[in-house]
């Protein structure tokens, strides 16, 4: 493994803001990060899409979402205001050196960037850049259809092209290609599973605040023009609709039959499913499993961490009938 030789200087806190689509793989290079930081001591901040936090379980090491571990992680869940999960972080005893931001799937990047530029936190934070995490295999040109993903990728100062284990090498060069074209100026890289030299994504100074800041003065000045408008402000954060993406989370202390389950996920699930994740426990299993899925794909895997039995569950996409989608799964319960 590289050594990590990052000098982080005294002019305020580094922060790096992961962005990317759905099931990209923030999490997953979150997790890298932890795993690689050395003597580095990061603060995650998570902000999840969905009722239930199942990225803070999902984190190495990390536990109930917002717990101080020996090694130096500290991880929160951004639940109202990030400034207040930003001094939060801030006001701590400990030496913390760098702030890694992930966000939903769903997100515009730029109104978490504005917000370090254009608040207190400017005095004690330096924002270093913005991450995309893209998935190759599923990405296309139409961004999914979604104004979050087109943003994600306008403004990503570093782009991952990442899971280039999944498709062709032609694929990964043609998007490779078509990205250059668009962002002469991005730092594009290559991962699998988000594993990437640290030294090349953190703390690297590549944020384009003016660029960021244009954007917010142009749209100021069309918002002022366009008072009617209003309510489509491109750069609004909590995107009342989050481009048609709805959430539906499902609990229960019983357990699913697995037979039962993977019928539902083959058969009975809309294909407007889009991504899933979660914790689940089967009949006759007992350790739990993390369930991911991601457009067409999904994997089960044992949760080797001794946990209670439950279930936790968080199904993302469009057009999603939550009490149809419920009742479903309430019928994959023994
Ligand atoms: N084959 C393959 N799978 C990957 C790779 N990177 C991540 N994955 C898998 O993709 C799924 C989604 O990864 P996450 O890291 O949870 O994605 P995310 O961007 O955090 O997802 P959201 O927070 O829901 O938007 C998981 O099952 C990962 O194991 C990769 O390089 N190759």
């Amino acid at each position: 493994m590289q050594t990590l030789q990052l000098d982080i200087p005294k002019r305020g806190m580094p922060v790096t803001i992961v962005t990317g689509f759905l099931g990209s793989g923030k999490t997953t290079l979150l997790n890298q990060i932890l795993k690689n930081r050395q003597d580095l001591k990061v603060a995650v901040l998570v902000n999840e899409f969905g009722d239930i936090n199942i990225d803070g379980q999902l984190l190495v090491d990390i536990e109930d979402g917002m717990v101080e571990l020996s090694n130096g992680c500290i991880c929160c869940t951004i639940n109202d205001s990030l400034v207040d999960a930003v001094y939060n972080v801030l006001e701590r005893q400990e030496r913390i050196d760098y702030m890694v931001i992930e966000t939903t799937g769903v997100a515009d990047p730029l109104p978490i960037a504005l917000t370090f530029l254009g608040t207190e936190l400017k005095h004690f934070t330096r924002l270093d850049s913005i991450l995309t995490v893209i998935d190759v295999e599923t990405f296309t040109s139409e961004h999914f259809k979604s104004e979050a993903a087109l943003s994600q990728v306008e403004y990503g100062d570093i782009v991952l092209l990442n899971k280039t284990d999944l498709v062709p090498e032609e694929q990964v060069e043609e998007l490779e290609e078509y990205l250059r074209k668009k962002k002469s100026k991005a730092r594009i890289l290559r991962s699998q599973y988000g594993e990437v030299p640290l030294p090349l994504i953190l703390d690297v100074d590549l944020a384009q605040t003016s660029v960021y800041q244009q954007v917010e003065k142009e749209d100021e000045i069309h918002q002022h023009e366009h008072h009617e408008h209003h309510e489509h402000h491109h750069h609004n954060s909590d995107h009342l609709a989050n481009d048609g993406f709805i959430s539906v989370s499902f609990q229960s202390d019983r357990r699913f039959d697995l037979d039962k389950f993977t019928h539902f996920l083959d058969k009975v699930m809309p294909n407007d499913v889009f991504r899933a994740k979660g914790v689940l426990s089967f009949v006759s299993q007992d350790l739990r499993f993390i369930f991911q899925l991601s457009g067409k794909r999904y994997e089960l895997n044992y949760d080797h961490r001794k946990k209670p039995i439950d279930n936790q569950l968080v199904l993302i996409g469009r057009n999603l009938d939550a009490q149809m989608l419920q009742r479903q799964l309430q019928e994959c319960l023994v």
